[in-house]
């Protein structure tokens, strides 16, 4: 146990943390060149395309230093807020963590927070200033901003770059240096730390796991703690670039275990395992259910293909825990699905995951969070969705999510941020400077403001500059009122929304608005209404359409016009009739883009 170091590392989105993962892997030869892809640990597709590393895995390298040989367990943390859970419990399976800052960009929201739950569960930061090639970095300064942010000295700051493999030797040292080697007594009962899940069509879901305690051995029947489920060990072993099986596995590793399970619902990242022969009570700290933040629905744009999607969505689920849904029926949009998400880039996750894995063509509407509704009625009620909010008559109050969204910028920018989340309904808690033109600012807002476009005009007002962070602190009273509209008189259930009633005349206004634009022309007119109750605040018109659309291709050459019939076909993929009237899926998300 004395050479093993657990560790993971902690990065902003794009400061660099898989190509440094990478570098480490190859100097560690745990990869021949040849097997070397960019990014390996990065083995979704998806994930390599954004560029994101969605799902956390663990890889183990072995180094040999001052004469002795290390096994170094690198634990992948997720780089987005929406995953932070995943992330906490990474970092609850390590001692140590390279916190790595981009030397161009500077501490960022991620970085700091991430920051937090490491000091938090007492792990050895070792501070590395990556991407020191590029032209424009500044090392002097943003190592100013670690020594300030985590009181090292300037020497402790390794110098790297990813991309041209410096400081990678230095890093490996450093590991072995300042990470303490894991304590744990193999004798006492298994306490192993569920940290990651992947699913396997073959073999069910791999279990990634962190001994705390005690020893597992291949065989045992072991319990899940908070599921109370009991399984059999039928393998365990190490994770190098392939699976190593291993017969016995003490306190202080790090490893997976399969146990024919199928559905990812029966591990819940968090949980921990112990053996039915000598069994431990105590569970390890920190074990939460995750829970939905956002909530829409997806519904195929063929009705027809309600089966298929389900069946896909039941595929999908198997290898996505935190996934939640149930049948919905929609008026305008006939069967699908009220689907739950841990943020927005989930939901865009599950989405494109629906089109590619399973070449689904689904419509997905207006995000919601969960409001609360207190009845004369039904007391409390939970409403996930406007179509589930109760009749106005029997409402008590109105409860939604609130929370504590951090936001660091330039300085020069807090004018603006201050206004955007004023107009979001933020409360302002705090200002502090982390330096002489980076500041941290502290708001109290709601999660409903957050889930439209804050982050893209966050990121607009301040050049890219400033990044976000949040967490739920809790529920507030809040006056909300539900906002339809109607397309030729008949109300569109798909396109109503929960809003705050001194925001609603504005809301439905530009709602028409927006709609009038996105509403293709038809042979009649549309009239728009958004309405309160039974009252309409707001009307548009779509003009009837007089021309045939070809018509203007008259006399042009042929290509044109089999170009236009052709991206006229393309648009109707996503169309969805309602009454008289063909509604495009843009028009859905329509309330995310107004400005
Ligand atoms: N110049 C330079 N570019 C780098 C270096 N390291 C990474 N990059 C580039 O920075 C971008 C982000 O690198 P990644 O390694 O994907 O960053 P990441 O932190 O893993 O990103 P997430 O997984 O999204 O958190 C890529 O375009 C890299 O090529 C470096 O040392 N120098």
């Amino acid at each position: 146990m004395k050479n093993i170091r657990n560790f993971c590392i902690i990065a902003h989105i794009d400061h660099g943390k898989s190509t440094l993962a990478d570098r480490l892997l190859e100097f560690t030869s745990t990869v021949a060149e040849r097997e070397m892809q960019d990014q390996l640990l990065d083995n979704m597709d998806l994930e390599r395309e954004r560029g994101i590393t969605i799902k956390s895995h663990a890889i183990q390298m072995v180094y040999q230093y001052k004469g002795e040989e290390y096994v170094l367990n690198l634990i992948d943390t997720p780089g987005h807020v929406d995953f932070s859970y995943e992330v906490s419990r990474s970092i609850a399976a390590c001692e140590g963590a390279l916190l790595i800052v981009d030397a161009s960009q500077g501490i960022e929201a991620q970085t700091i927070s991430n920051l937090y739950l490491a000091i938090g569960n007492d792990l050895e930061i070792i501070p590395v200033l990556n991407k020191i090639d590029l032209p424009h970095a500044m090392p002097e300064e943003v190592s100013d901003q670690i020594i300030d942010l985590i009181g090292c000295d300037r020497e402790d700051i390794i110098h790297a770059s990813g991309k041209e493999g410096i400081g990678i030797e230095a890093i490996l040292n450093a590991i072995c240096d300042r990470i303490p080697a894991p304590t744990g007594d193999s004798n006492a009962p298994l306490q192993a730390l569920i940290f990651d899940s992947v699913f396997n069509s073959y073999r069910g879901i791999e279990v990634y796991f962190r001994i705390m305690n005690g020893t597992l051995r291949k065989g045992e029947r072991v319990k899940f703690l908070n599921t109370g489920k009991v399984y059999n060990a039928d393998e365990i072993g190490v994770l190098k670039l392939n699976q190593e099986p291993r017969t016995v596995m003490g306190a202080g590793n790090v490893g997976y275990l399969i146990s024919g399970i199928k559905n990812a619902k029966e591990v819940k990242v968090g949980d921990t395992i112990t053996t039915i022969e000598n069994p431990t009570t105590v569970g390890i700290e920190g074990f939460e259910e995750v829970k939905p933040m956002v909530f829409a629905g997806i519904y195929p744009v063929e009705t027809s293909e309600f089966e298929e999607l389900r069946s896909s969505m039941e595929k999908l689920q198997l290898n996505d825990a935190s996934l939640v849904w149930e049948p919905e029926t929609s008026a305008a949009l006939g069967f699908g699905f009220r689907c739950g998400f841990l943020g927005m880039l989930h939901m865009e996750i599950v989405q494109e995951r629906l089109e590619r894995e399973f070449d689904m063509t689904v419509i997905t509407t207006v995000p919601s969070v969960q409001f609360k509704a207190f009845t004369t009625k039904d007391g409390e009620v939970t409403v996930n969705a406007p179509s589930e909010m109760p009749e106005p008559n029997y409402i008590d109050r109105i409860e939604e999510p609130f929370i504590k969204a951090q936001i660091i910028s330039k300085s020069e920018f807090i004018g603006p941020i201050i206004s955007l989340c004023m107009d979001k309904r933020g409360i302002l808690k705090s200002q502090t400077y982390l330096t002489s033109d980076r500041v941290e600012l502290n708001f109290e807002m709601p999660l409903a403001e957050i889930v439209f476009d804050f982050f893209d005009k966050l990121k607009t007002i301040s050049r890219g500059y400033a990044s976000l962070d949040y967490e739920l602190i809790g529920y507030r009273e809040s006056n909300m009122v539900k906002l339809d509209i109607m397309l030729n008189g008949e109300k569109v259930d798909a396109l109503s929304a929960i809003v705050h009633r001194e925001k609603a005349y504005d809301w439905g206004k530009r709602l028409c608005e927006k709609l009038r634009e996105l509403l293709p022309r038809q042979m009649f007119e549309i009239a728009i209404q958004a309405a309160i109750g039974q009252k309409i605040i707001s009307r548009e018109t779509v003009k009837a359409l007089r021309k045939n659309v070809l018509a203007k291709c008259y006399g042009g050459d042929i290509s044109r016009k089999r170009k236009l019939l052709e991206k006229q076909k393309k648009g109707k993929k996503r169309m969805r009739q309602v009454g008289n009237v063909e509604i495009p899926q843009e028009a859905f998300l329509a309330v995310l883009k107004l400005d």
